[in-house]
């Protein structure tokens, strides 16, 4: 017969068990949402938005001025009531004080009080966050947005852009663990705008996640791992660079194309020529990963497109093809984002909102 386990035993094994189990368990996503909707009135400004941003990861926001961008964010942080639908920020629900102590928060329009200086303004709200912030980091803090040297100088002084900068370092003071940034460059110069490219690629890197929200397309495309397209309060489209624009695309230059370098072509990807170029468009591969994530520019260029290069460009030769150029090709998110919404308003000619 089997010896009778002791509480103490049970009580070892069970937490072993669960340590194990925690252990293996994924942190829950910085960023959860599912069917947000809030109307102004008769106004539908969000309907239907579910959201997901994981740990460590940069979400872009993108939509034409009126889509719900902001309002979404403001949803997301509790500061305003969702007609309907669910939010999770750091698996905890949005009203927790626990989960926003751990989110840094750059809103869209701002003001700090203009009798305080930019070092007063970060102490305030290292006090309010409650979190244990040195005076060393402060100072570094400043220097990160590019204000050390207007540490000691009043806000009410500052420029549009210093006061943007100023925002950033708000958002960053208290370590978050997530950050949303709405419209974090629009009053900044070109250098500030690489600043905050660099700002975020870094958060990424130390597993910060950051939700941004921007007009300047080219910014998310350089920064973000995944884009949330907002059209009239809905998602448009949502994915990865590479699900959203196509990745797998070769332009080349030939001359001397015989049938069989044109059937060489026709094997490896559908063609379409236009005089001496030719659009190679790659078939979908479900095994190969998505380059775009955790590449540090969340922009890969060509991943398995250009694995297929060297062998094609031999068989061409080999059949007396002269080539010219071999490049990766793709639409920019630019393009592809004004496709989704000329597309969304020839399917709705009318402005139900
Ligand atoms: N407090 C409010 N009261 C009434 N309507 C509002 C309010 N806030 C937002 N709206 C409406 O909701 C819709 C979405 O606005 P929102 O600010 O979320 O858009 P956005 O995508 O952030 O726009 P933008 O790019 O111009 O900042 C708009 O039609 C706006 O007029």
């Amino acid at each position: 017969m089997a010896a009778t386990a002791t509480a103490t035993d049970v009580d070892e094994a069970t937490l072993r068990t669960t340590a194990r189990l925690v252990e293996g368990l994924q942190p829950s996503p910085a960023v959860w949402s599912s069917g947000l909707r809030k109307r102004y009135g008769r106004r539908t400004a969000v309907e239907d938005v579910s959201l997901e941003v994981g740990r460590g990861q940069v979400v872009g926001l993108l939509g034409p001025n009126g889509a719900g961008k902001t309002s979404v964010i403001k949803m997301l942080l509790g500061l305003v009531r969702p007609d309907a639908g669910e939010v999770l920020l750091l698996g905890r629900p949005a009203s927790d004080p626990a989960a926003r102590a751990r989110v840094g928060y750059l809103p869209e329009l701002f003001r700090y009080q203009p009798w305080l200086s930019a070092t007063e303004v970060l102490t305030l709200h290292i006090r309010l966050s409650g979190a244990d912030v040195t005076a060393r980091e402060r100072q570094a803090c400043l220097a990160l947005v590019g204000l050390a040297e207007r540490a000691g100088d009043r806000v009410g002084g500052f420029s549009k852009g210093m006061q943007q900068r100023l925002g950033l370092a708000v958002a960053l003071i208290a370590r978050p663990e997530l950050v949303i940034l709405d419209e974090p460059t629009s009053a900044l110069d070109p250098l500030g705008r690489a600043d905050v490219r660099d700002i975020v690629l870094d958060l990424r890197s130390r597993g910060v996640a950051v939700l941004l929200n921007s007009h300047l397309i080219g910014e998310v495309e350089r920064v973000c791992d995944r884009v949330v397209i907002l059209d009239r309060g809905r998602v448009a489209a949502a994915g990865t660079l590479r699900e959203l624009l196509g990745q797998r695309e070769l332009r080349l230059r030939l001359t001397d194309v015989s049938p069989a370098a044109h059937r060489c072509l026709t094997a490896v990807g559908s063609v379409e020529r236009s005089g001496d170029w030719f659009t190679l468009v790659l078939p979908p591969d479900p095994a190969d990963p998505d380059p775009d994530l955790g590449t540090g520019t969340g922009n890969g260029s060509g991943g398995a497109a250009a694995d297929v290069v060297p062998g094609l460009v031999a068989e061409l030769v080999g059949l007396g093809t002269r080539v010219h150029a071999v490049e990766p090709a793709r639409i920019s998110l630019e393009e592809r984002l004004l496709g989704i919404l000329r597309a969304g308003s020839a399917d709705r000619p009318e402005d139900t909102r």
